[in-house]
């Protein structure tokens, strides 16, 4: 067996956390032979709370569980992890946009980019989940300039996921024989989910998406629409934002970030090096492919003018919300 690595979860109190902490203890993030030590972050007054999490983690009797750390201190539970979830946030209500939460929740992500920076090892893999996601991880990665910004991601893996599922329904296949489905830019109502390049096996033959949806008005309406408002239906039917199916995505993008993509294309939110001919330093979401540790965003792909319109709308949204993070953390 190999050595235990040491893994973060913040908000570790909270809703998403109680989903996920489960996946990585039982294997399904890191592999069923590499043993997890779990540090816990959460803010003073859940202590408690986090306290009945820890104890529920040591009765699940897990043999993957090498030790939990629960804590309220950044430099504490960043301290020497290989792996990062920061879910830790402010979660929205009915009626909000995510980014209407830019000015509570994007100090936390100052501040623990600070932590890391001090504490962290510098290949620390830090993935995003506190809203707005994408934003948090630019502001997160501006403060740990010691570690490397390829390091930085933000989650875009549940609204793929949303989009695989709602594709495999459509065309009446198992979600798996979906792949290669995108989303571009914002974890917003802007981003832009796009089955341009997607292919499915349907009776054991490949065949791209659109030509078997066959559709061109559905994917380019009902589909992008179902996809950038499925975090909204979940809130409105649940009067809580979605948990199960965050953490479900958090521990896939983490997965497939650690031990490789295969030959599916994920979304992940990275810095922007302008590919595509979006703007540069912001945290957008691309269609990458991770191997050894390390993602790669694909390239050559064409983009048709639907495409640029949207993409440029969902870049221009990260702009502005950079700025506002900026002048945010100012003070
Ligand atoms: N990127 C994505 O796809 C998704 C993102 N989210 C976001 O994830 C975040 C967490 O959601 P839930 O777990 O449902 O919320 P929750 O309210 O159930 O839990 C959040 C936890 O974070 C803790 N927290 C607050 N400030 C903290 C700090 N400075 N350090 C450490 N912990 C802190 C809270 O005490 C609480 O225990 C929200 O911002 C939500 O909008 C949710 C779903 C999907
Ligand atoms: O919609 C929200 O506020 C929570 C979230 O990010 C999602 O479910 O995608």
């Amino acid at each position: 067996m190999a050595e235990p690595i040491k893994v973060v979860v913040t908000g570790a109190a909270g809703q998403i956390a109680y989903s996920l902490l489960y996946q990585i203890a039982s294997g399904a993030v890191f592999g069923p032979n590499q043993p997890v030590y779990l540090h816990l972050l959460d803010i003073a007054p859940m202590m408690g709370v986090l306290e009945g999490v820890v104890m529920e983690l040591a009765d699940c009797a897990l043999p993957l569980l090498a030790g939990v750390l629960p804590t309220a201190k950044p430099e504490e539970a960043f301290k020497d992890v290989v792996a990062a979830f920061l879910v830790g946030a402010m979660p929205r209500k009915e009626g909000m946009e995510r980014k209407d939460l830019l000015a509570a929740n994007v100090r936390i992500f100052k501040e623990q980019g600070q932590a890391l920076d001090k504490v962290a090892r510098k290949d620390v893999k830090v993935l995003v989940v506190g809203n707005p996601a994408n934003t948090n991880a630019l502001i997160c990665s501006k403060y740990a300039p010691s570690i490397p910004k390829e390091n930085f991601t933000a989650m875009t893996r549940l609204d793929q996921n949303r989009a695989q599922s709602q594709l495999a329904a459509k065309i009446g296949v198992p979600v798996q024989n979906v792949k290669n489905v995108i989303i571009w830019g914002n974890h917003s109502s802007t981003q832009f989910p796009d089955a341009s390049n997607a292919v499915v096996t349907v009776g054991g033959a490949q065949k791209p998406v659109p030509a078997a949806i066959n559709d061109d008005a559905y994917l380019k309406s009902t589909f992008v629409t179902t996809v950038q408002k499925r975090g909204a239906a979940v809130i409105a039917a649940r009067k809580m934002s979605s948990a199960l199916s965050a953490a479900k995505a958090a521990s896939d993008h983490m997965r497939d970030w650690f031990l490789g993509s295969g030959d599916r294309w994920v979304s992940m939110g990275v810095v922007s090096d302008g590919s595509y001919g979006t703007p540069r330093d912001v945290v957008f979401s691309f269609p990458v492919t991770t191997a050894n540790g390390k993602w790669k965003i694909v390239q050559g792909l064409t983009i048709t003018d639907f495409a640029r319109q949207m993409l440029d709308a969902t870049g221009k949204e990260l702009a502005e919300e950079k700025q506002e993070a900026l002048d945010v953390c100012k003070d």
